[in-house]
Parts: structure tokens; C-alpha cells; sequence
């Protein structure tokens, strides 16, 4: 029996509305970056994307839920049996790290099991405007050593470090998703 039958692997994007999560979602499940007006998620939505891991194909699911405190209790929906989130804020917007901080108690309460990512977004914009950066990198860094969490900072308009690294949890020697396999 295939990994794919056995051990589908969700994940979940948590973090403050706007901050760009179905903007990672898409970039790295599509490879693209979309323009136009900014459209809020409503509740959540799911995208599944195949990935390998050794000779087994994972079948990862993303919950990509909403950012607006009104669909907040919806959200607990989604990261209840995760097996890891993906906690988002914005570089140029502090309380959207204040925000991130919120939903680590929140899963920390919840899943004691579930891996946590941290990820900063919109790195294109402090990159080309120093002035912009509202989170500083050693802070939140502190922060992910303090929860054992991966910190990574990215940009779905760019794909800067989404595709290279954590964000990109296709990586075959990941052990997370190899005892997913496994277990
Ligand atoms: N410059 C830049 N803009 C980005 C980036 N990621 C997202 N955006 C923009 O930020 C806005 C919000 O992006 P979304 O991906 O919809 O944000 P979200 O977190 O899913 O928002 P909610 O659905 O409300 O929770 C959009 O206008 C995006 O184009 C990025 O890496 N760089």
C-alpha cells in the first residue's frame, strides 16, 4: 500500500489577514504569483498537492484559512490534526507577528505534535525599501528557537525562499514527512 493511501499529511496557513497566505499557497503549489485586487479568503480553502518523499507519494493537504478574526473560530477547525502549520506575518506590519504569536499559544494548546513553521512574508518589499521592515529577524528567530520552530523568511511575488527551502516541504529528505511514511 502506497504512503498515499495510508498517511495523507495536512497542513495549515495561519497568520493575520492580508499577510499572504493563499499568495504562498499558490506560489508554491502553482508556481505563480497573482495580480490584481486582494480577495479575502472566506472560511478556509483546501488545495492538495502530490509529493514524493523516498519511493512513496504523500498527498499534502494545505488548509489555507482565512485571516480575519471573524472566521477565527472556523480556523481551529482546520489546525486541529495537523501535522504541521505554517504560521505567516507580514515584514512590514507588527501586529501581524503579534497576530503569529496568538496562533502558536493557540496550537501549542491544541497539538503539542504539530510542527510549526514561522514564516515572514513579502521579503521583496523590505528588500527594496530597508525603511519597510517593521520585524526584526533576530526577534522572531529568538522566538522560533524559544518553540523549536523553523523560521523562514519569504516572498510569494519573487519566490524567494519559498520554493528553496522550509516553505517547501517537498524536500525528499525531510524527516517529518519520511516518519509520515514510516510510522
Ligand atoms: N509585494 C508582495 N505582496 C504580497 C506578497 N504576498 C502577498 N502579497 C500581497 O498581499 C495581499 C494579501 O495576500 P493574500 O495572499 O491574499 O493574503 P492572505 O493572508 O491569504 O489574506 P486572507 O485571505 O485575508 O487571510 C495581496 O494583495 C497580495 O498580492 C509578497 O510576497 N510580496
Amino acid at each position: 500500500m502506497t504512503c498515499l493511501e495510508m498517511y495523507p499529511a495536512n497542513f495549515v496557513m495561519l497568520g493575520k489577514e492580508s499577510v499572504g497566505k493563499t499568495s504562498l499557497v499558490e506560489r508554491y503549489v502553482h508556481h505563480r504569483f497573482l495580480v490584481g485586487p486582494y480577495q479575502n479568503t472566506i472560511g478556509a480553502a483546501f488545495v492538495a498537492k502530490p509529493i514524493q518523499v523516498g519511493d512513496k507519494v504523500v498527498t499534502l493537504g494545505i488548509w489555507d484559512t482565512a485571516g480575519s478574526e471573524r472566521y477565527e473560530a472556523m480556523s481551529r477547525i482546520y489546525y486541529r490534526g495537523a501535522r504541521a502549520a505554517i504560521v505567516c506575518y507580514d515584514l512590514t506590519d507588527t501586529s501581524s507577528f503579534q497576530r503569529a504569536r496568538f496562533w502558536v499559544k493557540e496550537l501549542q494548546n491544541c497539538d503539542k505534535h504539530c510542527k510549526i513553521y514561522l514564516c515572514g512574508t513579502k521579503i521583496d518589499l523590505t528588500e527594496s525599501d530597508r525603511g519597510l521592515r517593521q520585524v526584526d529577524y533576530h526577534d522572531v528567530q529568538d522566538f522560533a528557537d524559544e518553540i523549536g520552530a523553523k523560521h523562514f523568511e519569504t516572498s510569494s511575488k519573487t519566490g524567494n525562499n519559498v520554493e528553496e527551502t522550509g516553505i517547501d516541504l517537498d524536500q525528499k529528505k525531510d524527516s517529518y514527512f519520511s516518519s509520515c511514511c514510516h510510522s
